[in-house]
C-alpha cells in the first residue's frame, strides 16, 4: 500500500498478470485537458473499473499519469503508447504503475524491462510473442487484436504456446469483448470504448460510469464471480485489498 499526497491509500500491483485480473476490460484513454485526468479515472472507478491505461498519444499525457497517481485512490494507473526508452523514465517519473506497448522492439523492451513495473508488451505474430517468451515475457497486449486476425488467430495461438495469456487490444468493441474473454488465452480486452471523446470533451462523466459499469459486468472465462473476490494484490502484508476476479 503507498499513501499519497492526499493521505488516501491506493493499490498496488507486482506482476503483469496482476494487471490482467484486475477487470474485465482495461479502458485505454487519450486524455487532452489534464483538467479531465482526476474526474474520468473517478468515474471509472464508480463504474467498477479500478485501472486506466493513459496513452502518450497527448501533450497533457504524463500530467495526468501524474494527477491520476498521486489523486485518485482505488485506480491502478498505467501508461500506454511507450515507444521509446526516454518515455519510459517519464513515465516511471509520473507514477505509472504499469507499462503497456504497441510493439516490442529491442531498445525499448530493455528499458521497460529494466524498469521493473509490470509491462504488457506488444505482439501480433507468433514469432514475437515466443521471443517475448524467451524473454521471460508471457503475459502480453495482443496488438492490433482484430486487424491481426482477431479471435481465430488467438485460438490459433492457444494450441502451441498455452502458457501465453494476452490482453488484446485494437478493435474490441462492447459487441465482441465478450467472446474475446471466453478464450482461455484471454485475461481482459482494452478498449476506448469506455471513453468516448465527446463525452470526455463534455465532461459526461455519468456516460462513462454507465459505460464502465457495463464493462465490468462482463465475464472472463468460465469465471462468474467477477469483482466478488478480494484478494490482496503485491506484498499480502502492505497492499490495499482491491477487486480481482477469481480466475
Ligand atoms: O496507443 C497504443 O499504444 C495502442 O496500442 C492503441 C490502442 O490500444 C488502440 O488505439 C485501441 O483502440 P480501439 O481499437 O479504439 O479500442
Amino acid at each position: 500500500m503507498s499513501v499519497n499526497r492526499t493521505g488516501a491509500t491506493r493499490p498496488t500491483i507486482s506482476t503483469p498478470s496482476d494487471v490482467l485480473d484486475i477487470a474485465p476490460v482495461i479502458p485505454v484513454v487519450v486524455i487532452d485537458d489534464v483538467a479531465h485526468a482526476v474526474p474520468l479515472a473517478e468515474a471509472l472507478v464508480q463504474g467498477g473499473i479500478p485501472i486506466i491505461e493513459i496513452t502518450l498519444r497527448s501533450s497533457a499525457a504524463l500530467a495526468a499519469i501524474e494527477r491520476v497517481a498521486s489523486q485518485v485512490p482505488g485506480i491502478v494507473v498505467g501508461a500506454g503508447t511507450v515507444l521509446g526508452p526516454a518515455q519510459v523514465r517519464q513515465v516511471v517519473d509520473a507514477g505509472a504503475q504499469f507499462l503497456v506497448t504497441p510493439g516490442s522492439p529491442p531498445r525499448l523492451l530493455e528499458s521497460a524491462i529494466d524498469s521493473g513495473l509490470p509491462l504488457l508488451p506488444g505482439a501480433s505474430t507468433l514469432t514475437e510473442m515466443l521471443a517475448l517468451a524467451e524473454a521471460g515475457l508471457t503475459v502480453q497486449k495482443f496488438f492490433p487484436a482484430e486487424a491481426s486476425g482477431g479471435r481465430e488467430y488467438l485460438s490459433a495461438v492457444a494450441g502451441p504456446c498455452p502458457q501465453l495469456r494476452f490482453c488484446p487490444t485494437g478493435g474490441v468493441s462492447p459487441r465482441t469483448a465478450a467472446g474475446w474473454l471466453a478464450m482461455p488465452n484471454v485475461g481482459c480486452v482494452g478498449g476506448t470504448w469506455l471513453t468516448p471523446q465527446d463525452a470526455v470533451v463534455q465532461q459526461d462523466w455519468e456516460q462513462i460510469t454507465g459505460l464502465a459499469r457495463a464493462a465490468a459486468a462482463f465475464r472472463v472465462g468460465e469465471s462468474v464471480g467477477v469483482l466478488a473476490a478480494q484478494i490482496s494484490i503485491s506484498n499480502p502484508s502492505t497492499a490495499t485489498s482491491i477487486p480481482r476476479r477469481s480466475r
